[in-house]
């Protein structure tokens, strides 16, 4: 059994090789970049209007307008003192322009221009490079893309992108008494939820699972499975069969398979039977069947890994603290990841902790971190991973 430290220095330590691929801008948010990317020109890479107005030449409240540009333009306005012309934001500002005055502060009686307030030097100019300068370092290799950043990354005229590839995922869950959502349920069976939880977690986070399996709980046929699964699969995610129960085979199973274990069994609760191991290149986490016990799993362990084989610097769930909102204490002798609910700047843990139980953590949007055997007076502040 290892603490819940140790078995993220774990997952951390693992060396992991990264591969590379190029994808077009439309098709890369959330894959993290695999090369720092630098401005390739100024921007903005021309002095520009940031009003629809007039471009000014001098500071004064009369001018002669002598033309017009408008965003786009190529045509260059040589402008002399007390000259403006008649300009459209994003529109190239003439050389020797002083200042732009926004058309709602000016009036024009034929080329004849008057301002109602003096201008202010270099007022509504978007200068060349105030953003970017040609050659700067726009973003670090493991920025994870996000939609200003293709926004961004569009606008430096880049098209490919190279990024590090993100894994492949395959599930399998195990145990005699699942059955699919939708058949008739006999007595003693319930219903496969954890494959549809897992898969849209993965989802929710950018990850798609390739293959969905669900396997009895038969030694050979778990074995197999594996085998199967491995194949295609950077990561294999089991759920159920972890415990000790004369039916939970899956560990054995995946050391016939000559998947090497890096832990198995975590001081916490839920998840105690938490398995983490790699054949080479490829990872299994078998979560425990529990349906709150594999969800926490995911979201404490797996979502971090899966980030670092995308060569992300994000590592998973961000933790905030919160003052809680009520005394509570953890009676339990293990480490708790709690089903709570952030509201109005404090958490509450929820009802329903067990961890069969899914309710709370559906109705909830965090998981509060409290240790063993710990009182907390309201107030006190908790540390919270979101799970929005
Ligand atoms: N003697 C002991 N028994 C148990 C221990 C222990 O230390 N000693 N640990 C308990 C803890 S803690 C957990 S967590 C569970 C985990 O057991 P398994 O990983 O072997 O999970 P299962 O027994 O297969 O299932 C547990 C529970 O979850 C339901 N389940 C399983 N898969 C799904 C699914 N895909 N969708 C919905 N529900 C699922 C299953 O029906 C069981 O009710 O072991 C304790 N036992
Ligand atoms: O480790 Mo388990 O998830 O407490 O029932």
């Amino acid at each position: 059994m290892v603490t819940i430290e140790e078995a993220h220095k774990i997952i951390k330590d693992q060396k992991v090789k990264l591969k590379t691929e190029t994808r077009k801008l439309s098709d890369c948010l959330g894959f993290s970049i695999s090369e720092d990317i630098n401005a390739p020109f100024d921007m903005p890479s021309f002095d520009n209007s940031a009003m629809d107005g007039y471009a000014l030449c001098g500071i004064s409240q009369e001018y002669t307008i002598i033309g017009e540009v408008a965003a786009g333009d190529k045509k260059e306005f040589e402008l002399k003192n007390g000259e403006a012309v008649r300009i459209f934001t994003g529109a190239k500002v003439p050389k020797d322009t002083s200042a732009v005055m926004m058309q709602e502060k000016t009036r024009v009686a034929g080329n004849k221009l008057t301002l109602e307030q003096m201008p202010k030097e270099g007022q509504s100019i978007r200068r060349k490079g105030e953003e970017l300068t040609q050659g700067q370092l726009v973003f670090e290799k493991g920025y994870s893309i996000t939609p200003a950043g293709i926004g961004l990354i569009g606008s430096l005229g880049i098209q490919n992108v190279e990024v590090f590839r993100k894994p492949l995922i395959n599930l399998i869950t195990t145990g005699n008494e699942l059955i699919e959502p939708g058949k008739p349920k006999a007595e003693g069976q319930i219903y496969e939820s954890n494959s549809y939880a897992l898969a849209s977690a993965c989802e929710q986070f950018g990850f798609k699972c390739g293959n969905k399996k669900q396997i009895e709980d038969d030694f050979e046929a778990i074995k197999s499975g594996i085998k199967k699964s491995l194949e295609t699969a950077d990561v294999l995610i089991l759920s159920g069969g972890i415990s000790v129960g004369d039916y939970d085979f899956v560990k054995q199973a995946l050391e016939e398979n000559g998947v090497e274990e890096q832990f198995y069994k975590v001081f916490q609760k839920p998840g105690k039977p938490l398995y983490f191991g790699r054949k080479e290149d490829k990872f299994v986490f078998a979560l425990p069947g529990n349906p709150a016990s594999s969800l926490s799993c995911f979201y404490v362990y797996v979502l971090p890994f899966l980030y670092q084989l995308s060569g992300s610097k994000k590592n998973g769930m961000e933790r905030y603290s919160f003052p809680i909102s009520h005394d509570f204490e953890n009676r339990g002798d293990r480490p708790s990841f709690l089903k709570a609910k952030i509201s109005n700047g404090e958490v509450e843990i929820l009802d329903g902790q067990g961890s069969s139980m899914i309710l709370s953590m559906a109705q909830g949007n965090a998981l509060a971190f409290i240790d063993a055997e710990t009182s907390l007076k309201k107030g006190e502040q908790v540390q919270c991973l979101l799970i929005l």
